[in-house]
């Protein structure tokens, strides 16, 4: 295929910046069309961050130590307006502000992989550096990665990326010693200052369930007593008896005793792991790097077992409130279930099948998650196609009570049920469903429930069966409660069933967590910190997804649909850009190309009448939300099995949960607006190809985009998260070969009137895409599509990204005298300052 602007116009990463709501400014094709824009205020501090200029010279020297940097940004640019910025010489605003020639480079800096901004705490990565590895394990750990191309990496210092590194057992000097260490700079000051503030109180106290009671535990005795002097805290206290052998009692009611901290975990029944290579190793370049074994840690501490901690007991019944008091001033609280002492709670007895071997960065990924011979809950973030499903497994086997997965439809219901059944020595009398269509408990005293969010949360009229079931969740202690695709699930749904539903553990997975959306903050309020995130790249590189091509077709608008695009007002201006005679020829062409070469091919279409309208065309089986169960799952069998069925259309049912192997290629015709996590989650069908380790092999990401239409604003936007990811997309403004295809639909004007006039024909609700899956139901739920309400934040893809939640002052009542929270527990509030 011929690229004409291949070259030219790949679409790399852009270093971006956050607006106030945590939206990232992309480029738009022609670099300037999606640039919102800047508001007036408060913007000038969060410049994109760049790669410094190093200017300070090889040698270190730099004439300008000490010079005040912020001080200048503040009088110089800082404080100007976009408007007189614009007026005045912009580039040389932009360059002065990102001038870092005043950093003091210390005299090694060659051999050290990292720059920190002073102003805006973003970390630079040299990912080309030796000792890259190490630092990488460094960075996931203390900060939330924000774009990871194939040189360069950029992270961010955030509240939250240090609350989730000190809940994994990293302390505030370590954190900045480590950080000193891989610097080429010292770090400043202003960033040492905001890691103290964030670390000060964070991850001290920690919530332990210990037969079946909760106890407010830290090695500090002072955090304790400053928590009992509290009203909330002192009311939910239970005093400890002499039936209380575990340690001894202070005479303030404190039990004081020795623990063995870190013992391994063996997960899910496997043998330990070996030990990891320590940091710095054979190339480990000049950098010393002996306190980044603060990472191995908590391997490491073996013989040094005994530590001493504080506790006291708290009354289950006012968990909620004690942990929210907590956040109030400023201790939250870390998760912590002791599962190997829990003699209360039946065993359930699973353990992962012997043939099974989880992969390094399943491992690591749970290794965060049981390091301290507890469960600690949290969330891991895995790309799609990754296993995240073998995650929850694993940890499943590993706690070996009870467990509660919930899940965002009935057809990852179903799915878990069978990766259950893949993976672990799990029976099929230990498995429940519950579903819309099933309901049904499993045998014994313990065992695995797989439910939807909806059936739980739902709080509608519910049958007889399900209240019967809803009543058997609510009563049961659970060991673990899985959270499958944690970011999509709205808050309040969330808090619904956490505050129902009793689970000693948590674990979330996601691939797609957006971390500068502050809605996304909610997660670590209830379920817990980030415990691991993986780099796609970099689980590309060693095989275990498939490495993938992107390309954006640019499709040109026949005159009279064009000239119909410009003169519709209403919704349908999408339909007449999707159903855009040449993306029809772009998509059959690309269909025939790639059956031609043996690919499986996977078309998205989001809008339902396109999609009707292209697979019917085209003459290809399709699936949106009404399609039936049975139907669904033959189709996709054939696909997956019969070598006849190369190309199937999907609307937006397809977008999670799907594991087709076969899947080799993926066309976008028509999309969600600037949604970037159905563009990664669309992507992940690919990314699992059984192919993926076969030499060369690639897998085909297209997107079909009618050219000069709003479609181009949304498609740059939706490429930003994978090209975060370090994935690059190329455009491609002709497709080599399709004139030559005489038989491609729509290839004469007449056609092409008669299309454009069904099009028009069509009504205002046959152009909104498709509003839910069949899957994701709740008893009585609608189906199939539906006109909604929108925003231009929704249109623009960020509502997407997000919970859909009202601020937070509205959920929680007045209060007399709001009490003042650390920023990062604020908005649980709605307090301000
Ligand atoms: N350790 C492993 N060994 C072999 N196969 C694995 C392993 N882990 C995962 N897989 C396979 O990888 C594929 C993807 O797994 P899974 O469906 O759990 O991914 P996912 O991360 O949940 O993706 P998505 O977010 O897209 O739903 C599955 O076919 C699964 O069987």
């Amino acid at each position: 295929m011929k690229r004409e602007l291949g070259e030219g116009r790949r679409r790399d990463s852009q270093p971006p910046a956050d607006d106030d709501d945590g939206r990232k400014r992309t480029r738009g094709v022609d670099g300037a069309a999606s640039t919102p824009a800047r508001s007036s205020t408060g913007d000038d501090d969060r410049e994109p961050s760049v790669v410094p200029s190093g200017g300070g010279g090889a040698d270190g020297s730099s004439s300008e130590a000490d010079y005040d940097l912020e001080a200048e940004v503040a009088s110089a640019g800082g404080d100007s307006s976009d408007e007189e910025q614009a007026q005045g010489d912009a580039s040389s605003g932009l360059l002065f502000r990102n001038d870092f020639s005043g950093l003091k480079l210390k005299p090694d800096h060659e051999s050290r992989p990292l720059w920190i901004c002073p102003h805006t705490r973003h970390i630079i990565l040299e990912a080309f550096s030796p000792i890259a590895e190490q630092a990488i394990d460094f960075l996931i750990a203390i900060s939330e990665p924000v774009s990871r191309p194939t040189h360069i990496h950029e992270y961010k210092l955030t509240q939250f990326s240090l609350y989730a590194a000190v809940s994994v057992g990293l302390g505030t000097s370590d954190i900045i010693e480590v950080l000193n260490r891989l610097s080429k700079v010292p770090v400043p000051p202003d960033v040492v200052a905001f890691i103290n503030q964030c670390t000060r109180s964070y991850g001290k106290v920690k919530v332990v369930v210990k037969h079946n009671r909760r106890y407010v535990e830290s090695s500090y005795p002072s955090i304790l007593q400053r928590l009992l002097r509290d009203p909330v805290i002192q009311q939910a206290r239970v005093f400890p008896t002499a039936d209380d052998t575990e340690g001894t009692i202070s005479k303030d009611g404190i039990i004081t005793q020795k623990v063995s901290q870190m013992d391994d975990v063996s997960l899910g029944g496997l043998p330990k792991p070996p030990a990891k290579p320590s940091a710095g190793g054979e190339d480990g370049g000049d950098v010393d790097l002996g306190a980044m074994a603060v990472l191995d840690n908590e391997d490491e501490d073996d013989d040094d077992t005994e530590g001493i901690v504080h506790s006291f007991e708290i009354n289950s019944d006012s968990y909620e409130d004690v942990r929210k008091r907590c956040n109030e001033i400023d201790y939250p609280m870390i998760e912590e279930y002791d599962f190997r002492n829990d003699k209360d709670n039946p065993d359930f007895n699973i353990d992962l099948k012997p043939a099974t071997t989880i992969r390094s960065y399943q491992e690591i990924s749970l290794s965060k998650m049981f390091s301290n011979g507890r469960a600690r809950s949290g969330i891991i973030v895995l790309p799609c196609g990754a296993g995240k499903t073998l995650v929850g497994v694993t940890a499943a086997c590993t706690i070996k009570k009870s467990v509660l997965c919930l899940c965002t439809s009935s057809v990852s219901v179903m799915q878990w049920k069978q990766q259950f059944m893949q993976w672990s020595t799990i029976k099929e009398e230990q498995i429940a469903l519950f579903t819309s269509d099933v309901k049904m408990r499993f045998q014994g005293d313990a065992g695995l429930v797989i439910t939807t969010f909806n059936m739980v949360a739902n709080k509608r009229k519910r049958s007889h069966a399900s209240q019967q079931m809803l009543e058997f969740l609510e009563n049961h202690h659970w060991g673990l409660m899985l959270l499958d695709e944690v970011h999509v699930v709205p808050a309040n749904m969330f808090r619904n069933v956490v505050s129902r539903i009793v689970a000693h553990s948590k674990l979330g997975l996601t691939a797609t967590l957006v971390r500068e959306d502050e809605k996304i903050d909610d997660l670590n309020f209830l379920i817990g910190p980030k415990l691991y995130e993986a780099n796609w790249m970099d689980l590309a590189n060693k095989g275990h997804i498939a490495t993938v091509q992107c390309a954006e077709v640019w499709c040109d608008m026949t005159p009279e649909f064009y000239k119909a695009y410009l003169e519709e007002r209403s919704r349908k201006k999408l339909l007449i850009y999707v159903m855009n005679p040449n993306k029809f020829r772009a998509c059959q062409y690309l269909i025939r190309f790639h059956e031609a070469r043996g690919d499986k091919t996977i078309v998205f279409v989001d809008n339902v009448y396109s999609l009707i309208a292209y697979a019917k065309t085209l003459g290809k089986p399709y699936i949106y939300g009404v399609t039936p169960q049975a139907e669904r799952m033959r189709i996709l069998a054939n696909f997956q099995n019969n070598p006849m069925l190369r190309t199937i259309f999907l609307s937006k049912v397809g977008d999670t949960s799907l594991d087709l192997p076969a899947a080799t290629c993926l066309i976008q015709v028509s999309s969600h607006y600037g949604s970037r996590r159905q563009e990664a989650q669309r992507l992940g069908r690919i990314l699992r190809a059984n192919r993926r380790n076969d030499e060369g092999f690639n897998a085909f990401f297209y997107s079909l985009v009618s050219k000069d239409t709003q479609e181009m604003l949304y498609s740059a936007k939706r490429q930003q998260f994978l090209i975060d990811q370090g994935y690059s997309f190329k455009v491609i403004t002709h497709l080599e070969g399709i004139d030559e295809c005489p038989d491609l639909v729509y290839g004469d004007e007449e056609s092409q009137k008669k299309l454009l006039h069904t099009v028009k024909m069509a009504s205002d609700a046959d152009a909104a895409v498709e509003k839910k899956g069949a899957g994701e139901e709740g008893p009585g739920q609608p189906r199939g599509a539906r006109r909604t309400a929108g925003s231009l934040k929704g249109l623009s893809g960020a509502s997407n990204m997000a919970y859909m939640e009202t601020s937070g002052s509205s959920r929680r009542g007045p209060r007399n005298e709001p009490p003042e929270h650390h920023p990062l527990f604020k908005r649980h509030f709605g307090t301000k300052k």
